[in-house]
């Protein structure tokens, strides 16, 4: 996607050295636009557990170039770090998936070989995700097509960021949405704030903004209200694991979004990459670890004051305890459907094998 008309992927390789990995601080954004530049693995494992970079699909893919940083300064040492990139987030299931893909490229080489089939391996699954997340887009697009034709415009809500910042581009719930837009469709997009980390203030109002995509950014509280006056046509979301019967773990707040979809008859549709599938979960409620993120999170909140100085503040009263579990599970019975890159599917085990027929036989 694009930056001030520039195109760019949110992970790549530094074209000058050919081996150094680039993303940008999501940390930093929208305020500022810098681009980290990783030489080692534990700076790979520190991106992913800082939250400078986040996003399901993405910290597969950056997990994955981590590994090939590792391997190129000592390609002995895969044992070691593989459990510990995968212990980074515990959440989303994507960077089991990545870092599953690099231990079969790479167990069975000699030491001498893994460095050039770990970049390679990385390059695929970047590759495999900007096109999935392409497709993921074709198959959601005539969902807000359909909406669109029919009222003249349509009005989305999405929660936290699942754009292409959260995945190698394009993004899973986001991706529809500029693919309509593309399309010369009216489309406008209640963004959630999404607190405590504000990744739909902050990173989704970004995109779509650079996009030139119509939304309003909105407290996290006000989408049953904004639903229960009309106000929203569907509900788009991405996800960090979708069990085999269908449960999605999302950002925190997803599942009372969901709620409040089932109780004004709106369809409420979750974007996936075969990526994000955990077919050896059933239950997502009672199985899916939920990443408890420090409480600081939630008593502190970080902006741009008036003269352009980032700066953190407390908005919790001294001495008050804060509890910041990041995730939540939404039951399947709640999601109208998955929009993957295979097509639509209801969010049950047969809709599952009917897209994913390879996968469930894994
Ligand atoms: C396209 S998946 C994005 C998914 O990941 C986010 O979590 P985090 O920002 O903590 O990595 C959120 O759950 C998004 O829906």
């Amino acid at each position: 996607m694009k930056i001030n008309g520039t195109p760019y992927r949110s992970v790549w390789v530094d074209p000058e050295d050919g081996w150094s990995v680039r993303l940008f601080d999501q940390t930093r954004l929208p305020w500022s636009v810098d681009i980290l530049r990783l030489t080692n693995w534990e700076e790979a494992a520190h991106a992913i557990r800082s939250m400078q970079v986040r996003g399901a699909p993405l910290i597969g893919a950056v997990a994955a170039y981590g590994v090939a940083l590792a391997m190129r300064a000592d390609p002995a040492s895969l044992d070691q770090v593989l459990p510990t990139l995968n212990a980074t987030r515990p959440t989303a299931i994507n960077l089991r998936w990545a870092l599953d893909r690099q231990r079969a490229k790479l167990h069975n080489l000699p030491v001498e070989a893994r460095a050039a089939a770990a970049y390679a391996e990385a390059a695929a699954i970047a590759d495999d995700d900007a096109e999935t997340c392409r497709r993921i887009g074709e198959n959601g697009l005539p969902l807000l097509a359909e909406i669109a034709e029919r009222k003249g415009k349509v009005n989305v809500l999405t929660h936290c960021n699942a754009g292409w910042l959260a995945t190698v581009d394009w993004g899973t719930a986001l991706a529809p949405i500029y693919m309509a837009h593309d399309a010369g469709h009216d489309v406008h997009v209640w963004v959630d704030e999404t607190r405590p980390r504000n990744q739909g203030a902050a990173l989704t109002a970004f995109e779509l903004g650079a996009h030139g995509v119509k939304h309003t950014v909105v407290a996290d509280n006000a989408g049953g209200h904004l639903m229960q006056h009309g106000e929203v046509d569907i509900c788009i979301v991405g996800t960090d694991r979708v069990t085999r019967q269908g449960d999605v773990a999302n950002k925190i707040g997803t599942y009372l979004k969901a709620l409040a979809a089932r109780d004004n008859g709106i369809p409420f549709w979750v974007a996936l990459p075969h990526s994000t599938l955990d077919w050896r979960v059933r239950d997502g409620i009672a199985e899916i670890p939920i990443e408890e993120r420090d409480g600081v999170e939630v008593t502190d909140l970080t902006g741009r004051t008036a003269d352009g100085r980032i700066e953190t503040v407390r908005v919790v009263a001294e001495g008050s305890p804060a509890a910041n579990p990041a995730f939540d599970v939404t039951p399947a019975r709640l999601v109208t459907g998955l929009i993957t890159e295979r097509g639509r599917c209801e969010a049950s085990e047969a809709g599952l094998r009917s897209l994913y027929p390879d996968v469930a036989e894994q």
